[in-house]
């Protein structure tokens, strides 16, 4: 198989979906790659190490597109890709489609089949291509949290950790899976008092026992954040219901709890945001303020440390990328549920129920495209 490596053209993005090891091993199972020139630039690979590695560089995307039979990127298509993509390619990355009507679309027109990695799903129910991108984005929400709380960019004005004889920030996480833990495990380490909400009981019994003493579990509810609104200097939105579009957990009449120049960070935007008055931002521009509030919304964070990034989530990614171009992808499928259930649309069919749901749009069972 021709195992095509894109360019990543979101704003800011510098992660590259394969590094030059996973290029070897691509090759040594018998593939071509082609990388296109510059791709991996963000990341710190060269395209020498790319041709060392035994790809060839291509120089624009629509020749990656024209040759590719399986291209791969890390962020979803972009519009001025749509049309590049061709029926019976695969197209293997991060699609977020239940908060993107118009890739939806381009994806169904394209008779192609397109696998999102972070619909991918154990028999556990981890997902294994989103949590590595989650532990980042998780870690990096506190980061950002306490850039946005400075004076100098609009906040409060608030040291994350206090100092001896004045008291930390206090900090409501909201999702306690791998974003929400990665994010109160950085906070507590920085001295916060951190509240970590979760709708799952049981998830809340193990987070009580494993997060550090300056870590409380309190069961979700409109009740327990409208509570702890008026004292947290910082929410993390940290809500997923796999595939689907984010749950919404603060209403703009909310925010109205929130002393001003407090912030917000909403992780879930990527899945079209689980606060009412979120919208995508990127790295050049990530915070905006409403009704007083900042706001962080940028929905790739991992973008911003592609060195870290860009490995961890290759780890994760290659073993599905090479299962796909050993077997093709309805073989491949058909052997690992994990991978079918990442299926979201195939020569015009979507596939996964959340997003059908989503824009009130036709569902084909997966099980009926791999019959
Ligand atoms: N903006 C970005 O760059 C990135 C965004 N993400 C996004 O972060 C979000 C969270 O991802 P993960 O932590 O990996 O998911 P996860 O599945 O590990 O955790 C989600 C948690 O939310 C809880 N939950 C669901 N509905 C809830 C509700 N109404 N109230 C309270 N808790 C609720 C679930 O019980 C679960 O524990 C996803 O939307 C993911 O796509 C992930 C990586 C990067
Ligand atoms: C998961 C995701 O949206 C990202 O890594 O950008
Ligand atoms: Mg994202």
């Amino acid at each position: 198989m021709i195992v095509g490596i894109l360019k990543e053209i979101k704003i800011k993005e510098d992660r590259v979906c394969m590094t030059p090891g996973g290029v070897v091993t691509m090759v040594a199972n018998g593939h071509d790659v082609i990388v296109e020139k510059g791709a991996g630039l963000g990341s710190s690979f060269s395209d020498a190490e790319y041709v060392a590695a035994g790809a060839t560089i291509i120089d624009a995307a629509a020749d990656v597109y024209a040759k590719a039979d399986m291209v791969m990127h890390v962020k979803e298509p972009q519009p001025s890709e749509y049309a590049m993509i061709r029926k019976g390619q695969i197209v293997f990355t991060y699609l977020h489609l239940a908060a993107d009507k118009p890739q939806t679309d381009g994806l169904v027109a394209s008779g192609a089949t397109c696998i999102a990695y972070e619909t991918v799903q154990m028999a556990d129910r981890s997902l294994p291509l989103l949590t590595p991108m989650s532990e980042v984005a998780g870690r990096m929400a506190i980061q950002q949290g306490a850039k946005a709380l400075e004076a100098v960019n609009g906040g409060i004005g608030k040291l994350i950790g206090g100092v001896p004889g004045v008291a930390p920030a206090k900090i409501m996480v909201i999702g306690g899976g791998v974003v929400g833990v990665q994010a109160a495990k950085m906070a507590c380490g920085l001295g916060a008092q951190v509240y970590l909400l979760d709708i799952n009981l049981d998830r809340l019994r193990y987070l009580e026992d494993v997060m550090p003493a300056n870590c409380t579990t309190i069961m979700s509810s409109k009740a327990a954040i409208h509570e702890l609104l008026p004292q947290v200097d910082l929410v993390v939105g940290a809500v997923l219901i796999p595939g689907a579009k984010a749950p919404s957990v603060l209403t703009r009449a909310d925010l109205k709890l929130m002393r001003p120049k407090t912030a917000v960070v909403d992780v879930a935007i990527d899945q079209g945001g689980c606060f009412e008055t979120s919208k995508p931002t990127t790295h050049t521009e990530p915070t905006y303020v409403v009704d007083e509030i900042v706001h962080y919304c940028v929905a790739n964070i991992p973008g911003a440390v592609p060195l870290t990034s860009t490995m961890a989530l290759t780890n994760a990614t290659l073993p599905f990328a090479v299962q796909l171009a050993n077997k093709g992808w309805k073989k491949a499928c058909q052997d690992n549920r994990a991978l079918a259930l990442g299926l979201n649309v195939h020569e015009g069919k979507l596939t996964f129920k959340a997003v059908c749901d989503a824009f009130d749009m036709p569902y084909t069972p997966v099980e009926e495209v791999l019959a």
